[in-house]
């Protein structure tokens, strides 16, 4: 088989001091016909290339920008080291076509990305795929040529497709201008080929549509599955067959859940490897591209004042919470087969434990990074089962309104023990985490909407303001607060002399609210890891040795649990969750930071 080599790192600019300032008009649409993109200039050295840096710009290549403000110089080729990435066509692909190494760059005016969302009628790619892929292009993150197609079994012409996306397409906050215009001109380049998942001929039928598009161009090719799992190994069984590309990449996309426990995710990837090579396969985990997860590495690993505290020796536990004010509505089928530790904390949370403790990477490279996290995930001691909570919503009425417990929906069988609440101690075992309790907690149905990362510092030694703390030494400790969403922040809690003539302490915070300090929108986690997909860049992305672990550490207890059929504690409503999640915390001499008086 022979391998193609892709540069990974794409890039676009509108910013003069990056940009060749090349422009072309794109060629296929009339109506396009004056849409001027910006395109980037390569420099090629030796087998590397390189690209100049833009807003776009993956880690590899970030630079340190003061007050938020654009960089100023272009960065030298030893700033911006850009691993060339090896890919590999789909195996499908017969040497013959193979022989010649083709270099596929994405900015190339010869090359083009065709993506394909599988289940384009479905409600993730109308709330998140198609609106994310706006968004790039709105930025200009697209490269150059790109074509999208929408694939499902509901009939739909390319003009419904369009309306369909239309209503789900929204302007940045902060950037208005142009963007009835730039929608329009993004629907034209979106298609739509009505087909079944499982239908070589209906993807051929595809894959004639993308050539006529490709133009002869190289032919990259993305595919978005955004489908249900029963269906990922048909789909991509065809896809692989029918309409990978001939003389550029083939990438595919897999949302969760990969598998439901060891067995049946190491299933689907045997599966998935019949017809992709594990360079090709982009697991997703959105979590990993939200800011805040993104900016864990930086502000640990760019500040001297963070990494020596990062140990058993400073911090007395960390804790990662995920909670959602509503319940599992319209997707308690889907919900019941999985439930609460399935589908948060084996993958988000314990993804963001993963980066959060993991060793300094030898780079940034996608390969060092995660090489560093599936160490932690693999010196994880086992999760005892009595070191989990598990919950369940009820229906509860308040100020006169009613709220349906989670088996009132009648996709749930009324007898469910499934979890939508869940609570966990656990514990890395190496010589950084050694005892250190991390904490999760993740639940539907409570009082709010948040993801966090609390970490909690051990009590100031020695007695000199023991007095004016008072007797609850944990209210006074440190605590390092990220927050994920909503209202992103970093914060860190002091204790501080209230001024005046008297020795007063008092809690405060130092407090980053991103919204006070940038006034740049935050873009969506789709929108980092498409544009991170299109270019190659896999560190944000599940590789398979990594998954194995995380599910080698949670299939033992979900199986105890569901063997043993716990009945989880029942909480109500909107409220703030089982009472055991407390006493699980206690155990550990924790008490959980959400719920203090000062948040
Ligand atoms: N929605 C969300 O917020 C999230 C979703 N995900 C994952 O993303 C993927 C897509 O999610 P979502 O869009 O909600 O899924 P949907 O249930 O909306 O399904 C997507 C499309 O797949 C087709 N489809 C649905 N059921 C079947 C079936 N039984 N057999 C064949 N085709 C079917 C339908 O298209 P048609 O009938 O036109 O072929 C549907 O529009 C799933 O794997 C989900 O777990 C992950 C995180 C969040
Ligand atoms: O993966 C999932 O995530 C969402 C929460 O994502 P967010 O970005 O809105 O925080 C969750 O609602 C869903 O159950 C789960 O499958």
């Amino acid at each position: 088989m022979a391998a193609a080599l892709s540069s990974s790192n794409h890039c676009c600019s509108k910013s003069p001091a990056y940009s060749s300032s090349s422009s072309s008009s794109i060629g296929f649409n009339q109506s396009l016909k004056n849409v001027q993109f910006s395109v980037i200039s390569r420099k090629k050295l030796g087998s590397k290339n390189v690209s100049l840096q833009s807003k776009c710009t993956p880690l590899s290549n970030a630079i340190l920008m003061q007050d938020g403000a654009l960089p100023t110089k272009v960065p030298t080729t030893s700033e911006t080291p850009l691993k060339k990435s090896k890919e590999v066509l789909s195996p499908i692909t017969s040497p013959e076509e193979n022989k010649a190494p083709i270099i596929s760059d994405v900015n190339n005016s010869k090359s083009t990305v065709s993506i394909t969302v599988v289940g384009a009628s479905g409600d993730l790619a109308k709330k998140k795929i198609f609106p994310a892929l706006f968004a790039l292009y709105y930025e200009d993150c697209l490269p150059e040529h790109f074509t999208i197609f929408g694939y499902a079994r509901s009939k739909m012409s390319d003009a419904e497709l369009r309306d369909m996306v239309s209503r789900t397409l929204t302007c940045r906050i902060d950037k208005r201008e142009n963007c009835g215009e730039k929608m329009e001109q993004f629907l034209q380049r979106c298609f739509y080929h009505s087909g079944q998942y499982d239908s070589e001929d209906n993807f051929t039928e595809l894959n004639k549509k993308l050539k006529e598009h490709e133009g002869g161009r190289i032919a990259n090719r993305l595919f978005y599955l955004s489908i249900p799992p029963n269906i990922f190994v048909a789909a991509v069984k065809c896809a692989s067959r029918s309409a990978s590309a001939s003389n550029g990449w083939t990438r595919v996309i897999v949302e969760k859940p990969f598998g439901r426990d060891s067995e049946s995710s190491a299933a689907l990837t045997t599966s998935l490897k019949q017809y992709l090579e594990e360079d090709q396969i982009f697991r997703i985990d959105h979590y990993l591209g939200k800011e805040l997860v993104e900016n864990l590495s930086v502000l640990r690993f760019s500040n001297l004042i963070f990494e020596p505290l990062w140990s058993r020796q400073y911090i007395r536990n960390v804790q990662l919470i995920f909670s959602e004010d509503f319940g599992t509505e319209g997707r308690g089928g889907y919900f019941d087969h999985y439930g609460i530790i399935r589908d948060i904390m084996q993958n988000h949370l314990l993804q963001i434990l993963a980066l959060f403790a993991m060793e300094t990477p030898v780079s940034l490279d996608a390969e060092d990074i995660r090489n560093e996290k599936v160490k932690v995930l693999r010196s994880m001691k086992p999760i005892r089962a009595d070191d989990v909570v598990i919950g369940q919503y009820k229906s509860d009425t308040r100020g006169g309104v009613s709220y349906p417990g989670y088996t009132d929906d009648t996709t749930v069988p009324k007898n469910s023990l499934t979890p939508t609440f869940a609570a966990a101690a656990l514990f890395i075992d190496n010589a950084r985490w050694d005892g250190v309790p991390f904490l999760m907690k993740a639940g539907k149905a409570l009082h709010n909407k948040t993801a966090e990362i609390r970490v909690q510092f051990r009590h100031v030694p020695g007695n000199l303001y023991n007095r004016n703390f008072g007797t609850d030494l944990d209210r006074a400790t440190n605590e390092l607060v990220i927050r994920v969403q909503p209202d992103e922040a970093i914060y860190l809690k002091i204790n501080n002399k209230v001024p005046g003539l008297g020795m007063r302490l008092d809690r405060s915070n130092l407090n980053l609210l991103y919204k006070a300090r940038y006034s740049k929108e935050i873009p969506d986690a789709y929108e980092r890891l498409l544009l991170d997909a299109v270019e190659g860049e896999r560190r944000l992305f599940i590789r398979s040795d990594e998954l194995d672990a995380a599910w080698k550490l949670f299939t033992p207890v979900l199986k105890e649990l569901e063997e043993n059929k716990i009945i989880p504690e029942y909480y109500p409503y909107g409220s703030r969750g089982p009472v055991g999640a407390h006493y699980l915390a206690a155990r550990y001499n924790v008490k959980w930071g959400d719920l203090g008086v000062d948040e």
